[in-house]
């Protein structure tokens, strides 16, 4: 339900008086939200006058207030009628609410006051599968229906986020000035692309959340280690992201961990991370990223450890039960070479990233194939290295590495990447192997290490599994170096 709109509101009066005095504005923007508020600023600030609608009237008008030299770029609008009279047509109408209900809402609101040739655009968290189902509703209708992926948050949506575009090639077309426009710059490159029709551009945000989270996993697990197993301080670790930030982490999520773990809390004088309470909250990109990498048969099993890492965290109670019942056997603490240790866990780092890269990108191509999306890989790395949340020095590596075809299988077989894990993987194996023996959990760090392990190694063991299968539900295996199908010689004890 949408507030009540007070007297001098009235959407007619407030529409004639706009014909007569104002300038249409080219493009409106419904949800005034963090990145509804922000991504409006950054496009009335490229010159687009731009008309906006907020479900409660009041953040509208508080947003309006906020605009400072930028307000006459603002057309403030507290219907959805007027906020369609308000726009030039073809009318490009971005959507930026919380994703689920709340945008077939507004989609089927818009329907009663848009016309043929307008461009919807929904620009929120949305689920992929749920663009599909808008796409084919909205096919027919008049409207052209965009799928679109924002990263960046806030500062990202006000200073230039990084743009994942999914519809038709001549929707972008129409759309393309103005997201290259507002979106980051890498070294001048736009970070806007056209990704495949549908929900491509959803997808892909999808699965950049998902990198996000095991991202932001592994180094929440290097901070326990360098908090319990080596009893530093966070001002201390902070320092130490710091300097990793010079090199080869250098990433927009080292960055701010260095920032947060400095930060002291106005309150009680602690240092802010100390004060919060260990339960991480998750809005569902993460576990769609791991649904659909099973839907897909595609090990992301560093991104699955980082999801069920959160799960995990809220699980306060529980937890604090499970201490008592086991005794607060806390984390023991790691001695040697402090220096050589920080190496280690630099490159621990390193290379667990790697490996949840590789699988985030595997994942996009094989949703690419089932979709037919024809996903294009450099360009999406490409789009993701500056602006977005997981922007990092790797992601220009990663560019190159798709763009020569170095890494059309996996980006673990990308010359650079094989190099670059050739070195850094022993570091990765004696920090897990150090953390587990410290009681100290890694999960996602162990995770990539065991996904690494797995994915190198010729032979595997699953030649015991199917034994196993053909042992209890007579399932045959394959022989090596012979066609067909075949069974064991299990004898009377066997299950067929
Ligand atoms: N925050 C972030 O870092 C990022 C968020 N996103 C995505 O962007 C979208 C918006 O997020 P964000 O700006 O953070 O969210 P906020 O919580 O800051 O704002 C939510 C917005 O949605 C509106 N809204 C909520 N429910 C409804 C409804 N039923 N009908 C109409 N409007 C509604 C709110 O209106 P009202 O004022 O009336 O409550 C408000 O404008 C989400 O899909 C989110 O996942 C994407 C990238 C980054
Ligand atoms: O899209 C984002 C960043 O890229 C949003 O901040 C999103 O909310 C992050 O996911 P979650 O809330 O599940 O941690």
């Amino acid at each position: 339900m949408w507030e009540r709109r007070s007297p001098e509101r009235n959407p007619q009066q407030a529409s004639e008086r706009r014909e007569e005095t104002m300038e249409k504005a080219e493009i409106g923007l419904i949800g005034l939200g963090t990145m509804g508020s922000n991504l409006a600023l950054n496009i009335a600030e490229h010159g687009h006058r731009i008309a906006v609608f907020n479900r409660t009237p009041s953040r509208t008008d508080a947003f309006v207030e906020s605009a400072g030299s930028l307000k006459d770029m603002v057309v403030p609008c507290y219907g959805l009628e007027e906020l369609a009279a308000a726009i030039r047509p073809p009318r490009p109408i971005i959507i930026m609410v919380l994703a689920g209900k709340p945008v077939d809402e507004q989609i089927a609101a818009l329907r009663g006051v848009l016309s043929d040739n307008d461009i919807v655009i929904d620009a929120g968290n949305a689920n992929f599968r749920d663009t599909m189902r808008r796409f084919s509703e909205l096919s027919g209708s008049g409207l052209t229906f965009i799928g679109m992926g924002v990263s960046g948050g806030e500062e990202g949506a006000r200073h230039g986020p990084s743009i994942m575009v999914g519809g038709t090639e001549e929707s972008w077309k129409r759309v393309e000035k103005v997201l290259t426009a507002i979106s980051a710059k890498f070294k001048g490159e736009p970070c806007a692309a056209w990704l495949g029709h549908d929900g491509a551009g959803h997808f892909v945000k999808t699965i950049h959340n998902g990198i996000e989270y095991a991202d932001m996993q592994m180094i929440a697990e290097i901070y326990g280690i360098l908090r319990d197993g080596l009893g530093m301080a966070p001002k201390e670790i902070g320092k130490v992201f710091e300097e990793w930030n010079k090199g080869r982490l250098n990433s927009y999520l080292i960055e701010i961990t260095a920032k947060v773990l400095a930060a002291d809390d106005p309150k009680t004088g602690k240092p802010v991370v100390d004060i919060i309470l260990d339960r991480a909250g998750q809005k569902g990109t993460g576990k769609w990223s791991v649904i659909e990498a099973q839907q897909l048969g595609i090990p992301a099993t560093a991104i699955e450890a980082a999801v069920a890492a959160r799960v995990l965290s809220s699980l306060k109670d529980e937890r604090q039960a499970a201490e008592k019942a086991y005794g607060d056997m806390g984390v023991e603490k790691i001695s040697g070479d402090k220096a050589a240790l920080l190496k280690d866990l630099e490159l621990a780092l390193f290379a667990g990233k790697i490996a949840a890269y590789a699988q985030g990108f595997a994942v996009m191509s094989g949703a690419s194939k089932e979709f037919n999306w024809n996903l294009p890989m450099p360009t999406i790395a490409k789009i993701w290295r500056a602006g977005c949340i997981i922007r990092s020095q790797m992601l220009d590596t990663m560019a190159e590495a798709f763009g020569s075809g170095g890494a059309s299988t996996n980006l673990l077989m990308a010359p650079a990447f094989i190099a670059m894990m050739k070195e850094a993987h022993p570091s990765l194996r004696r920090i897990v192997a150090r953390a587990s023996e410290a009681g100290s959990p890694v999960p996602a760090l162990s995770s990539a290490l065991a996904y690494f392990d797995s994915y190198r190694q010729g032979r595997g063991t699953s030649n015991l599994i199917q034994a196993q299968r053909d042992f209890f539900g007579a399932h045959g295996f394959e022989r090596i170096g012979e066609q067909g199908a075949f069974h064991g010689p299990w004898g009377s004890g066997a299950g067929h």
